[in-house]
């Protein structure tokens, strides 16, 4: 596997006392997509927008594609494409899309052919021809983060960064904007690093996740592997109106109940490893108790380890 970008004990202060990278390593690999977590405040875009050139490190090391951030920084700023949050303010609305895109690729340094051919190959693989004449103004939101990320491509960079690249869109065009880039980094060979803080988002995407905590990756893994960690293979629901505390208490005593998640509203969740069994001893109970509920079955979600690895964190514990 190729090594994209090597991040190694990078340390970044705003000020005495406030550190947000405290010696933070990571590496990113080719064809990878790698979501970056971490609860707000963690310190994502300050990483990323210290990849980007747009913020400087205060110690470490970091290379892109082999060249060395402190040496090669005008290099490096053609490698790369960023995508930042603020998607209003990266193009001109009384630009068309075309126009737009035609001046940022001139921007670049690109002659008119290849920013044209450019424009061809992404429209194909974000599905845009038919908006390529429209003002950037008049595009709804999601038309306008998908013009944004094209402008990041327009130089065919090898490594992408999106901060938060679907936020506040409406779920099916964050979904397609999903599957437009999953296949462009699939293709091209690219490595993509971004934040988000929609979990299914990042447990759909991406190919490893890295959560950030106290300045520094806490873990590392692939989706599945983070899952695995909370150490259940699935939650069983009931519905929480219809269950006494007394109950919740006498299910989590059985031995395959292993820890009861209280949060969602409606549902009381039981982890459990052994499905057979305990059904037959949720069953037992609630029919000794008299008791009916609604129940239903769900597989550990993304956000479950990420709330599990957290807890586990900020109680002092190794990830
Ligand atoms: N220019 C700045 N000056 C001073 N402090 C800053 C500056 N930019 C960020 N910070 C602080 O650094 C910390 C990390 O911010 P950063 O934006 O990197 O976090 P984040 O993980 O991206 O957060 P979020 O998930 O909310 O976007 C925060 O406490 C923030 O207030």
């Amino acid at each position: 596997m190729t090594i994209s970008i090597s991040v190694k004990d990078l340390r970044k202060s705003y000020g005495k006392d406030s550190a947000v990278l405290k010696g933070l390593s990571l590496d990113l690999y080719q064809d990878e997509i790698l979501a970056l977590l971490g609860p707000n405040g963690s310190g994502k875009t300050t990483l990323i927008k210290i990849l980007a050139t747009l913020l400087t490190k205060d110690s470490g090391k970091v290379h892109i594609l082999g060249q060395d951030l402190d040496d090669d920084e005008n290099e490096i700023r053609h490698l790369f494409g960023y995508v930042g949050q603020d998607t209003e303010r990266s193009a001109y609305s009384r630009l068309t899309v075309v126009e737009n895109l035609q001046f940022f690729g001139a921007l670049r340094g690109l002659d008119k052919r290849q920013v044209n051919a450019q424009i061809e190959k992404l429209v194909e693989y974000f599905d845009f021809k038919s908006n390529l004449k429209k003002y950037f103004g008049y595009l709804s939101g999601g038309q306008k983060q998908t013009v944004v990320i094209m402008r990041a491509l327009l130089h065919d960079p090898a490594v992408i960064y999106l901060d938060e690249p679907t936020k506040g869109l409406d779920p099916l065009i964050a979904k397609n904007i999903r599957s437009f880039l999953k296949k462009y980094v699939k293709e091209e060979h690219k490595t993509l690093l971004l934040t988000s803080h929609i979990l299914s988002e990042v447990d759909e995407l991406s190919s490893r996740v890295a959560l950030i905590h106290d300045g520094v990756i806490a873990s590392v893994g692939t989706a599945q592997e983070l899952k695995q960690g909370v150490g259940v293979d699935g939650f069983i629901e009931l519905q929480k109106h219809s269950i006494p505390l007394g109950v919740v208490d006498k299910i989590l005593r059985l031995p395959p109940v292993l820890n009861s998640d209280d949060q969602d509203s409606e549902w009381v969740s039981f982890g459990i490893n052994n499905m057979v069994d305990a059904m037959e001893g949720i069953i037992h109970i609630l029919r000794e108790e008299q008791i009916q509920s609604q129940f239903r079955y769900r597989n550990v979600s993304l956000e479950d380890a990420f709330v599990y690895r957290m807890g586990l964190l900020s109680d002092g514990f190794e990830a």
